[in-house]
């Protein structure tokens, strides 16, 4: 493992306190490729912060560095105040993860899933068993919890990720796509759940390619793009006079008019 050639010893850069994230200088390189070009961002404690950006933009690439599963090139990201990649179970016990391409136990049914990752967090069992509870009950899940989770449908092993996501109440949430290819019905509760963690105090960060979905929920929004944060502010600062927040993303990361070209062999008439 190569050491981080960033800040010497133990310093921790002053302008990180009060955010619930703060990334400094992130890069990622695979290859001759750039994915994450030293990105700062910090994202202020208590917000619902939407990373939004187009396919191959580095917002996973940047989550993943930021979560602990992908180690950067250099810089830093401390996640309440905390530096992830030199105290990660520190950070780790801070944060709650629904990682891109969900891996679970698909063995163990939906109960079984959090309680043994409740135990694994070193939660006391009797709070693990209340807890586990109520999450099934909130995430409509309490009829399938002797299911197993190979048998879950999207939506729900979105709903099960994202209750163990929770389960240690952590203070900070990081969901990357978090309502992709989920039903309006499973959306609604996720949402519902989302609005309340931030409303106790928590922060959450969410990538997303939803638009509406970033403008209905979140009160900040960092725009990326090829590697790095274009625009980041409050939702209206980055909808600037814009007509939505959809028509500021795609003046933001320019347009054309790829989709209207070709294709006349669509055309009804044609053979
Ligand atoms: N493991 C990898 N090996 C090589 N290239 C990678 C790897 N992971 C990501 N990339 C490249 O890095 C760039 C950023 O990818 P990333 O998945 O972070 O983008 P993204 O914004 O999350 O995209 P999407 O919205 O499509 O999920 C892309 O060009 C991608 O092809």
């Amino acid at each position: 493992m190569t050491a981080l050639p960033a800040y010497p010893g133990n310093y921790v850069d002053p302008s990180v306190e009060g955010n619930a994230l703060a990334i400094r200088g992130l890069q990622k390189k695979f290859g001759e490729k750039v994915a994450v070009d030293s990105v700062n961002l910090d994202v202020p404690a208590g917000s619902f912060f939407g990373l939004v950006g187009p396919n191959g933009a580095g917002k996973t690439t940047l989550l993943s560095m930021v979560t602990g599963l992908l180690r950067p090139d250099a810089g830093r990201a401390y996640l309440d105040g905390v530096d992830v990649w030199r105290d990660p179970a520190e950070a780790k016990g801070r944060m709650g993860v629904l990682p891109d391409g969900l891996k679970l136990f698909e063995r163990l049914s939906g109960r079984e899933l959090l309680t043994y990752l409740g135990r694994f967090r070193q939660i006391p069992a009797e709070v693990v068993t209340a807890r586990v509870d109520e999450l099934l009950e909130v995430m409509d899940l309490a009829e399938a919890e002797n299911k197993l989770v190979a048998d879950y449908s999207t939506g729900m092993r979105k709903k099960i990720t994202l209750a163990a996501a929770l389960l240690h109440s952590p203070k900070v949430l990081l969901l990357d796509e978090p309502l992709e290819a989920v039903d309006p019905v499973s959306a609604r509760v996720i949402r519902t759940v989302l609005k309340r963690f931030t409303r106790g105090g928590g922060t959450v960060i969410l990538s997303s390619h939803v638009m509406a979905l970033v403008e209905e929920l979140c009160s900040d929004v960092a725009v990326m793009a090829a590697g790095r944060i274009v625009a980041v502010g409050s939702v209206q600062e980055v909808r600037g006079a814009a007509a939505s927040l959809d028509d500021a993303f795609i003046d933001l990361i320019g347009t054309d008019h790829r989709g209207e070209g070709g294709l006349e062999w669509l055309q009804s008439s044609s053979v």
